[in-house]
């Protein structure tokens, strides 16, 4: 069984704001018996747990808590109440300058991190190297930091971070200062850590970081936790929720000829796949997804797809209720979550659906697959009611099915781009196309 290297119980944090300095001074010194101040909840409520090995991400709008809680975490702040529980070294990664001194040169600085850490001048010297290469900033590890930049900052302050050899390592959105290739070296680090036995605890509001790299996401909004669970469910939901804030700016003009979304009411007859594996959902009484499946133009089951080619995508939902305004849809999703396309009639065509009480309506989804990589994805299908932009989720099924994507040319990476290349021999005149 695993166990919980963090735990976080009940814990909130209330500041003090003041109107002025006078009074933050007056209730400094206990002068006087007047509340000079009001009370703020920065943390209300949170609980929590991290399990040995496991890489958390917290989410959550400017201002929701989730610096407050990661220095909480990591001793820098008290909570006002509850109870927080550490099992192991903690490195952290708060923001820029935190634990290093401006006047001490980088060198200095590794060697002072390390003795916060609890290493001796000997231990640390083993570990200098890797620290050195992996900050990449060359003769400025012998300058003084006050003459960094902050991308050179917080190259050496995530390579100290990352080299000690924490059980637990913080990291409060830090990697978004350094450059992208740093960034891709960090993520890189990231999982090799995380392959040690690691537990990552990281702030970030890159979404798409959290669905590669988490098991659990917390989502925190004004202090409350709004959201603590599987990370591709939250950051459905939190994505969700964003979405909505912004009005739907429709780019496109309608063509209803050019349609290509059908939408047909089943008989009683008609047969389709039921639904047989579903890994997580949130459903409501008014409309269930009955199935989801894949076919060719010509009507044969498609689990097994070819980049290219066209191929129709079923869902079939049942109305409970009468609905005026459905928006039906799937997703089609890698392996760590990160979702690739999507088609719903909303995004698509602006267009919403109506179905009856007791309707069985199959929507169909005509499309061309993208060039995407070779392998397995896992698709979702949701069903809305309202617009993209406001809107009110019914049902959200998760791994409804899986479908084998056939690439069979050389791309490594999700994306196939469609490329001409020329090659220029010496000159320019003597360029040509391969
Ligand atoms: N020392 C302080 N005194 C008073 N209020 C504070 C203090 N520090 C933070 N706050 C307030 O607490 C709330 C939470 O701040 P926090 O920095 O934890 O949010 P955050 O989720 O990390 O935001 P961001 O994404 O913008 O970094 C904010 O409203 C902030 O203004």
């Amino acid at each position: 069984m695993s166990e919980d290297i963090i735990r976080i119980t009940n814990l909130k944090k209330t500041y003090k704001i003041y109107s002025s300095t006078k009074d933050r001074v007056f209730d400094a010194f206990s002068l006087g018996s007047k509340k000079r101040y009001r009370e703020f909840n920065a943390l209300n409520n949170i609980n929590f747990n991290v399990e040995k090995g496991e890489t958390v991400g917290i989410i959550g709008t400017n201002g929701a808590g989730k610096s407050t809680l990661l220095k909480i975490i990591t001793g820098v702040l008290n909570p006002t109440e509850g109870d927080v529980e550490i099992k192991g070294k903690i490195s952290a990664l708060l923001e820029l300058g935190a634990g290093f001194n401006e006047e001490y040169t980088g060198m200095e600085n590794i060697f002072l991190n390390g003795r916060m850490m609890g290493y001796n001048r000997k231990e640390m010297e083993k570990k200098v190297d890797n620290i050195v290469e992996f900050a990449d900033i060359g003769d400025f590890i012998d300058q003084p930091v006050k003459t960094y930049s902050s991308g050179m900052f917080a190259r050496l302050a995530f390579s100290v971070a990352i080299n000690v050899e924490p059980d637990i390592l913080i990291v409060d959105e830090a990697l978004s200062v350094g450059d992208i290739f740093f960034q891709n070296k960090c993520y890189k680090k990231f999982a090799e850590l995380r392959d040690k036995g690691v537990t990552i605890l990281f702030v970030t509001h890159d979404i798409g970081s959290v669905r590669q790299m988490c098991s659990r996401v917390l989502w925190l909004e004004k202090g409350t936790p709004k959201f603590f669970g599987d990370a591709n469910l939250g950051c459905d939901m939190y994505m969700d929720e964003k979405r909505k804030k912004y009005e739907y700016v429709s780019a496109h003009t309608k063509d209803k000829d050019g349609k290509e979304m059908f939408i047909i009411e089943i008989d009683e007859e008609r047969k389709y796949p039921v639904l047989t594996h579903v890994d997580d959902r949130f459903h409501n009484e008014k409309v269930q997804i009955k199935s989801v499946f894949f076919t060719t133009e010509t009507g044969d089951y498609a689990n097994t797809q070819y980049v290219d080619k066209k191929y129709v995508a079923h869902v079939v939902v049942e109305c409970m209720e009468d609905m005026d305004s459905l928006i039906v849809g799937f997703i089609m999703e890698n392996k760590k979550g990160l979702p690739l396309y999507d088609i719903n009639n909303f995004i698509n065509q602006q267009e919403v659906i109506k179905g009856k009480k007791g309707q069985v309506l199959e929507v169909e989804f005509h499309y061309q697959l993208p060039r995407i990589m070779n392998g397995e994805y896992v698709v979702c299908a949701t069903v809305a009611q309202g617009t993209q932009s406001k809107h009110e989720i019914l049902t959200w099924l998760h791994g409804v099915r899986q479908v084998e994507i056939v690439n069979t040319g050389y791309n490594s990476s999700y994306i196939e781009i469609p490329s001409k290349i020329q090659v220029f021999a010496n000159s320019r005149e003597n360029s040509y196309f391969i």
